[in-house]
């Protein structure tokens, strides 16, 4: 499937945001480098901190069918006003899979700002600081 960045399925995921406490909805499109796409929304829970992003929701997603390297993700918010911006969390899950890669934060009039995950989290700690090989070489089985 061709697809567009920021992707119009992060809006499209957006309207599955399960939010009710926050009433903040946010959707997430994940572009793997072989040009699949995985969607991710925020799904909240009653116990608040529970809740998961859009974005770690999308990527979880790709990884557990079998998907690690990673090209683009893109994120939509209903802030018209400011671009959505991963938290801190997402960032470092982000970069689990890689310095390199980009990340555009848009506004639901589909203008974005994009920026690289080591521009979003710079000097970060990743899994060579602990001996790795590349991410997607990381066996199954150990
Ligand atoms: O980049 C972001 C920022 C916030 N949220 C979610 C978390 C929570 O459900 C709600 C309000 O923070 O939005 C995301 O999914 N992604
Ligand atoms: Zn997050």
């Amino acid at each position: 499937m061709a697809v567009s960045v920021p992707s119009p399925l992060s809006l499209q995921a957006k309207k599955r945001a399960y939010c009710p406490y926050s009433k903040f909805r946010v959707g997430a499109a994940l572009l793997t480098m072989d040009n699949y796409v995985f969607t991710g929304c925020n799904v909240e829970n009653a116990c608040y901190n529970l809740g998961v992003c859009a974005e770690r929701n999308a990527m979880s997603k790709a990884v557990s069918e079998g998907y690690r390297s990673f090209k683009a993700i893109a994120i939509a918010s209903d802030m018209d006003d400011h671009f959505i911006s991963p938290c801190g969390g997402c960032r470092q899950f982000m970069r689990e899979f890689g310095p390199n890669w980009d990340v555009y934060m848009s506004k639901p009039d589909g203008s974005y700002r994009k920026m690289r995950v080591d521009e979003l989290l710079p000097a970060s700690f990743g899994p060579e600081d602990l001996s790795m090989k590349k991410v997607f070489d990381i066996p199954n089985e150990y």
